[in-house]
């Protein structure tokens, strides 16, 4: 029988990166992300030289000005049918979203990946993006040429071209990068804000555990946001970056509550790894971790879910699909309850920046 949630709530607050960097020092092997060797530092090249570099190791995804990286501004075509612009943008910081036990290449692929998956959320093909470079003039050229492949990859997979960006300069032993993207959509992209109460609440693939493999190691969900955004029943949609504990709330319309089926959350392998390893139940990691990068979204209240359900399984064979839950009119025990015992779930809360732990 499943477990109730236990009676003396307790918020948990996921461990922020530099905690866990610390915790696992030890283990931790220096991958030459910033080097003491002269020859192997971007200080040896000057900004011009080093842009050309980044142009050069992006090839084909980096084509030429006006239409890329070059000019003042890149030149975007127009956009002359009904299909809309969409706009996103993401960073990545070491000791924040990767540490120093992350290859390059993977840290490069998840600052795209991250994007990408902004731009899925909304239904939408990802089209041209801006590349922002901030790091130490001790960082290693070996370690950017394979960043920027990271992201060459992804932009080859999904058809993203780097028409521009920026660099400059922060202390020794920093990085931050981020990328603007932009997207089209076919349908009217789909929304946080249009779900109701009655609807009920899906997830694609499996959650929490993020930490052990997954945030640098996802699959932007651009095929099945397409055809959700596209389906008369989906009603919002948003991906799960920072857990369902925070990002569920952005898609309760006011005076709502989430009822959560506990049974139905789809627990990912490392969710339960990590369970394993703390005092904390594997629903809890999948429903606070955060990274999943998973799609979340809303069936409209009267949709035959069987339906639903069988048209996905026959379109989107190889990922599962969960319904977690219900949108239900605001509940006095909180925003997110237990479905089964109408008490409060114990996590009402997920990754949140700024927020002291
Ligand atoms: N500095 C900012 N200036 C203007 N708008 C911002 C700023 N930071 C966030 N926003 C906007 O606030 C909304 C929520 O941002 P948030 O970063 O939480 O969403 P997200 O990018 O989907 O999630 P995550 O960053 O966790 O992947 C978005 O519409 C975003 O554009
Ligand atoms: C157990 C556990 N603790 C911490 C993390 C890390 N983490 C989770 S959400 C998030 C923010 C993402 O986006 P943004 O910075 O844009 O809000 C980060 C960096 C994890 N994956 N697992
Ligand atoms: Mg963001």
């Amino acid at each position: 029988m499943r477990s109730r949630p236990r009676s003396n709530r307790q918020t948990f607050m996921p461990m922020s990166m530099d905690r866990i960097i610390a915790r696992s020092a030890c283990v931790c092997h220096f991958n030459g992300m910033f080097s003491q060797n002269p020859d192997d530092c971007v200080r040896k090249l000057g900004e011009n030289e080093l842009i050309e570099r980044i142009r050069a190791w992006l090839g084909p995804v980096a084509p030429p000005a006006p239409y890329g990286m070059g000019d003042d501004c890149a030149v975007l075509p127009a956009v002359t049918t009904s299909r809309q612009q969409i706009i996103t943008t993401d960073s990545l910081t070491f000791g924040q979203h990767f540490d120093a036990s992350a290859h390059a290449h993977d840290a490069g692929a998840k600052l795209m990946n991250r994007n990408i998956s902004d731009i899925a959320a909304m239904g939408g093909t990802p089209g041209p993006a801006l590349l922002n470079l901030l790091f130490g003039p001790d960082l290693s050229l070996l370690w950017l040429e394979q960043f920027i492949a990271g992201i060459r990859q992804c932009c080859e997979k999904f058809g993203v071209t780097v028409v521009g960006g920026d660099i400059s300069q922060l202390p020794p032993g920093q990085f931050t990068a981020s990328v603007t993207l932009t997207g089209l959509t076919d349908s009217p992209p789909a929304l946080r804000s249009t779900a109701e109460i009655g609807d009920t609440i899906y997830v694609t693939g499996t959650l929490g555990g993020s930490i052990l493999h997954k945030h640098l190691h996802f699959e932007p969900r651009i095929k099945e946001g397409q055809w959700l955004a596209a389906h008369e029943a989906c009603t919002a949609m948003m991906d799960l970056t920072d857990g369902l504990g925070k990002d569920l709330a952005a898609l309760l319309p006011e005076g709502s509550s989430a009822a959560i089926n506990l049974q139905n959350l789809p627990l990912s392998h490392d969710a339960r790894e990590c369970a394993r390893k703390d005092s904390h139940s594997p629903q809890m990691h999948a429903f606070c971790d955060g990274e999943d990068y998973e799609l979340l979204f809303t069936v409209a209240r009267g949709t035959q879910s069987e339906i639903f359900e069988k048209q996905w399984q026959t379109r989107f064979p190889e990922l599962k699909v969960s319904c977690i839950g219900r949108i239900v009119n605001a509940h006095p025990a909180g925003r997110y309850i237990d479905i089964e015992s109408s008490e409060a779930l114990p996590w009402q809360s997920g990754f949140e920046h700024f927020k002291q732990t």
